[in-house]
């Protein structure tokens, strides 16, 4: 089985896809949209991408990628802890006050804004594909003296020293990561045991009707239903056009979500199941 994730080599999505498929061949691409059209055409079998963290919220190519430019069914999702670490070139270790750059994915560099405020005022931030793209920049340009937010995995991969430790600003900093697929239907055999199920769901609403968004939540609100996120995203249509992405905590069923979507498609909504999958939890992803 082959499993795209958003590289190069110890990402925070190669730690998901390390705990999750420990025997599948992974491979490694530049960006999220890579990852996702990797899958699509058929390169991979599968692939994982970054979708929500707790402190930056939705990372929002991969939905616009999901709900604009393709169509591919969220077969499972994985959530794992996020410690950020300030790793310097081995040269600059004891002098990583001096820095002149600070490089990482722009979700990384937000998680750490108060530490980057207190620590390292006025220094340049700059945004890369991903955290271990900033890492390996680093060791590949020993005399650009910058330091790199990213992972233990990645210090060690490309031989970094970690200059200070757990620098994102809240302890509690989750990444939540999809997994898609147009071959598998569901999580092909892995060794974590599930946590929930989940069927996420994007309604858009028909337009200028008083108190539709009310009425959509209350089809699922008289059911029990459970929601466990709503999201709104601009449809690029223009100004004020959004649709809304909703979690519901539970299964696909033959009577509940498909009687709720029947009560919004007859209030003129349309909805598109993007998937109903179950969800997992890591509570340790570096070595
Ligand atoms: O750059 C990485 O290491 C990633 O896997 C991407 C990503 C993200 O897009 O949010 C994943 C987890 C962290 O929240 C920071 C960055």
């Amino acid at each position: 089985m082959k499993v795209a994730f958003l590289g190069p080599k110890a990402t925070f999505t190669d730690l998901a896809v390390r705990e999750m498929f420990p025997s599948a061949q992974s491979i490694p691409y530049m960006t999220i949209p890579d990852c996702l059209d990797a899958v699509m055409e058929g390169e991979v079998d599968i692939s994982v991408v970054p979708l929500e963290n707790a402190l930056e919220g939705s990372v929002n190519i991969t939905l616009d990628y999901l709900i604009h430019e393709m169509k591919l069914p969220i077969i499972g999702e994985i959530t794992a802890p996020i410690k950020q670490h300030l790793l310097v070139h081995p040269q600059y270790k004891d002098s990583w006050e001096q820095v002149e750059v600070i490089f990482s994915h722009s979700h990384a560099i937000a998680q750490c804004h108060k530490f980057l405020h207190s620590q390292l005022k006025g220094i340049p931030c700059e945004s890369m594909t991903s955290t271990a793209a900033a890492a390996k920049y680093l060791i590949e340009h020993p005399e650009v003296r910058a330091a790199a937010i990213a992972n233990e995995l990645a210090a060690k991969e490309y031989g970094l020293a970690i200059a200070k430790g757990n620098i994102h600003d809240f302890d509690f900093n989750h990444t939540r990561f999809i997994v898609l697929s147009k071959i598998y239907k569901e999580i092909p055999a892995q060794s974590l045991g599930s946590v929930g199920e989940k069927t996420t769901v994007m309604v858009t609403l028909p337009s200028d009707r008083s108190g539709a968004l009310h009425q959509v939540l209350s089809a699922f609100a008289w059911r029990n239903l459970n929601l466990s996120k709503i999201e709104s995203r601009p449809m690029k249509t223009g100004l004020g056009n959004y649709f809304f992405i909703i979690d519901v905590e539970m299964k696909l069923d033959e009577v509940l979500i498909p009687g709720a979507i029947a009560e919004l498609e007859a209030l003129g909504c349309s909805v598109v199941i993007l998937g109903s999958y179950p969800y997992f939890n890591i509570e340790k992803t570096c070595p």
